[in-house]
């Protein structure tokens, strides 16, 4: 459905793209996740021709993509990260403006409307102007905006910022039951629950190059961290955090204010081992967590630093 082939865009000096490639087939729920800077809303820009690149191409549906091909442009939803709604406009007016953008027959019109409503959960708000809605509503109404006409490809770049938790679980159902319903979408956001949560393929970005792409479980799998252990044990010495990073499967050990954190190949039974020993030893210990590889274990091993720092 889309092929970025080695997109470049600088602004200036800096490079926000780094021959960029992504490949994003019809049906999917794409994930790009990335922390701040690392060029997503660029190359959502890109995609939609709304900036020009240095250098690469962008084919969305077979063709290149143009300012001026609005044959591709009308099978695209977008919902930026910017809200853009009348003020003047109810919620009801602003989605149906914006379906009458791409749908004239008025039946059909007033059908997508209500559905996009419903979709969003706006229906208390129908007469409300945008001034009077929260920040979570709003979004919402946003969203709708751009998903009303039920396009084939539906981008959204960090829909779910600064949204409260009802919000967000409403736009996060929203978007699967849109792809459900047959709509491709592109996913932005810097929060990797979400993209866990939602996305069937991901693709992780930083410096703006593509440096893993995969479902959830393929992109766990290309990493050595199969389990992370944290105790909370007071007065280990150099002797205990030697014999315990010697204990099988265990490659990187850390002790900070009396937390030991400990990351494990994928192997059973870590986490025993380790309670073993310090019994043995008769260490004390308190709060013991062991977490399964996260998508920010991906990108820490990949690229040496937190998703978000
Ligand atoms: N108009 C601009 N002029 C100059 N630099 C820009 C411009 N827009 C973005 N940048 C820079 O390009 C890089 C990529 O920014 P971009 O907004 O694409 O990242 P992002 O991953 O979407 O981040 P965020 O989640 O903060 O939006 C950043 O270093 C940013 O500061």
């Amino acid at each position: 459905m889309i092929e970025i082939n080695n997109l470049v865009k600088r602004y200036g000096n800096l490079v926000a793209l780094d021959h960029l490639n992504l490949n994003i087939h019809e049906g999917e729920i794409f994930g790009l996740l990335g922390p701040n800077g690392s060029g997503k809303t660029t190359a959502i820009n890109c995609m939609l021709a709304l900036l020009k690149y240095d250098k690469g191409t962008i084919r969305i549906m077979g063709e290149e993509m143009r300012p001026d091909n609005y044959k591709i442009k009308q099978q695209i939803g977008i919902v930026l990260q910017n809200v853009a709604v009348f003020d003047e406009l109810t919620v009801y007016e602003n989605i149906d403006y914006f379906c009458g953008l791409y749908i004239k027959d008025k039946t059909k019109r007033r059908h997508l409307v209500e559905e996009a409503i419903q979709f969003v959960g706006l229906e208390d708000y129908v007469r409300v102007r945008p001034k009077k809605l929260s920040g979570g509503l709003l979004r919402r109404l946003n969203i709708a905006c751009g998903i009303a006409h039920k396009p084939k490809l539906i981008i959204l770049d960090e829909p779910t910022v600064a949204v409260d938790p009802q919000s967000r679980n409403k736009i996060l159902e929203g978007i699967q039951k849109l792809n459900r319903q047959g709509s491709t979408i592109i996913y932005t956001s810097h929060y990797m629950e979400e993209v866990e949560q939602i996305c069937t393929r991901i693709a992780i970005i930083d410096h703006g190059r593509s440096i893993a792409v995969g479902t959830k479980e393929e992109l766990k799998n290309m990493i050595k961290t199969g389990e992370t252990i944290t105790i909370e044990a007071i007065a280990l010495e150099q002797k205990h955090l030697n014999d315990i990073q010697q204990l099988p499967h265990i490659f990187e050990l850390s002790y900070h204010e009396q937390i030991l954190t400990l990351r494990c190949t994928g192997a059973e039974h870590n986490l025993i081992r380790v309670l073993n020993y310090l019994q043995e030893q008769h260490i004390p210990f308190g709060r013991v967590f062991s977490e399964l590889p996260t998508l920010n274990d991906v990108f820490l091993e990949i690229t040496g630093k937190q998703l978000r720092d």
